[in-house]
């Protein structure tokens, strides 16, 4: 796999960096989730996938020197907390690459390592709305609306802060030096949406919120509701596919506004509607498949690896516990990953193993065992 032999201690936090350490995983790397000691009840972090746990407490003296000593002979650090935590443990990147000058230390963060809200608490609405891109986002008339936290923490912030790590890395294989991966999910955000600002002098933008092409004004970029309840999206943005898809509705398109008039829209909005609530998604699939017409069935999580394109290209994978996932992507054509297929680790299910592979002995690991630094939580049985 691309990132085998890759040394990675990600510090245990909420979303973003848990994706961040899952994708660097899937790709080969060994992943060490540091979690805290004394643990909690529940693992928080659900795409523990291809990760080993180790429980350690930071804000005792000999937890952060053990963790000191693990970056030592780490390759990347990922920390998710706000700017001046890991400082105050004596953690910050200061110490740590200078014990470890090939150390790529990537801080995931909302607001990034300086600024007016450094140190301010926040989640991904809040990033979002910094970056300028929830004011784009939402129906007309409608307040914005945050898609899930999906863009904030998972775009642009758990894969910008592993694209960052990566780039970090191949320029290490040139300087043999690390360095220190700033990933702000605002910035992150803004960055990925550069279209919006780069697209301005197109026209794509000016009308307001819920009224454009690409916002849910176009009656040929939006989604309808089907005869069962179900929805099919249509994105007939060229003139091409918009007429395959005027068709498609059994519509005649001479007798038709201009695909362009915007004053027509919200009118033939309302007539797609209608004729979409006609029929079952099933029929519509029947009738747009194959057409280049741009009109897919809107699929339920459960529904995506039973949907036939998906599955001949086996999009979705089963892990031992049977349960579905998104293969990692993109695919690699020679050295593709192999996401691990076992259930995600228990808190502190690896502690020792991980200390012993790091150098510490026996007798250090009881010491901080006792000293109640480390947690070990071996399963009783293979479950
Ligand atoms: C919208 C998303 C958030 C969605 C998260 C959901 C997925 C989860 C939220 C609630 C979860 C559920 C809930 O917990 C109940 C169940 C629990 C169960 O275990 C699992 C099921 C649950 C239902 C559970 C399910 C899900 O997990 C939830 C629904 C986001 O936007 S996430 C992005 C958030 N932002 C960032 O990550 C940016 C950078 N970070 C920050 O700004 C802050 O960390 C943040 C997020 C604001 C939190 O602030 P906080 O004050 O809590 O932390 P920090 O200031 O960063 O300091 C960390 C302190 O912890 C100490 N520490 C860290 N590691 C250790 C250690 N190993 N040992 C000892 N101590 C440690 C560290 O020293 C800091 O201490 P101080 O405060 O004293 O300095």
């Amino acid at each position: 796999m691309a990132l085998r032999g890759v040394r990675v201690l990600e510090l245990a936090g909420l979303a973003p960096s848990p994706l961040c350490g899952m994708i660097l995983a899937d790709f080969g790397a060994q992943v060490v989730r540091v979690d805290r000691c004394p643990r909690s009840a529940m693992n928080a972090d659900v795409q523990g996938r291809g990760k080993r746990s180790l429980a350690l407490d930071l804000k005792q003296g000999p937890g952060a020197a053990a963790l000191r000593r693990l970056c030592r002979g780490a390759d990347v650090l990922v920390e998710p907390f706000r700017h001046g935590v890991m400082e105050k443990l004596g953690l910050g990147p200061k110490v740590l690459l200078k014990e470890n000058p090939k150390l790529i230390y990537a801080r995931l963060t909302g607001f990034g390592q300086s600024g007016k809200y450094a140190k301010s608490a926040g989640h991904d609405i809040n990033y979002l709305a910094l970056s300028g891109v929830l004011s784009k986002l939402g129906r007309k008339d409608e307040n914005p609306y945050a898609p899930v936290n999906l863009l904030a923490d998972f775009a642009g912030g758990g894969v910008m802060c592993a694209m960052g790590i990566i780039m970090a890395l191949y320029e290490r294989t040139k300087s043999g030096k690390g360095q220190v991966v700033d990933a702000s999910m605002v910035e992150g955000a803004a960055y990925l949406s550069s279209f919006l600002w780069k697209s301005q002098n197109l026209g794509l933008w000016n009308r307001l919120r819920g009224e454009n092409l690409l916002d849910s004004g176009a009656p040929f970029y939006e989604t309808y509701k089907t005869l069962d309840g179900k929805f099919m999206a249509v994105g007939a943005i060229e003139p091409q596919f918009y007429e395959q898809l005027v068709k498609g509705l059994g519509l005649d398109s001479d007798k038709l506004p201009n695909q362009l008039s915007f004053s027509d829209w919200p009118e033939m909005k309302k007539m797609f509607a209608a004729i979409f609530s006609k029929k079952t998604q099933a029929e519509w699939c029947r009738i747009f498949d194959g057409i280049d017409a741009c009109v897919t069935p809107v699929l339920s999580l459960d529904e995506v690896a039973l949907h036939e394109h998906n599955k001949e290209r086996s999009s979705f994978i089963k892990n031992d516990q049977e349960e579905i996932s998104p293969r990692p992507s993109p695919l690699l054509s020679r050295t593709p990953a192999t996401p691990s297929p076992r259930r995600d680790p228990f808190i502190g299910e690896h502690t020792e193993e991980i200390l012993l592979e790091f150098g510490f002995t026996k007798e250090e690991i009881a010491k901080l065992h006792s000293e109640k630094v480390i947690e070990f939580n071996k399963p009783k049985a293979n479950l």
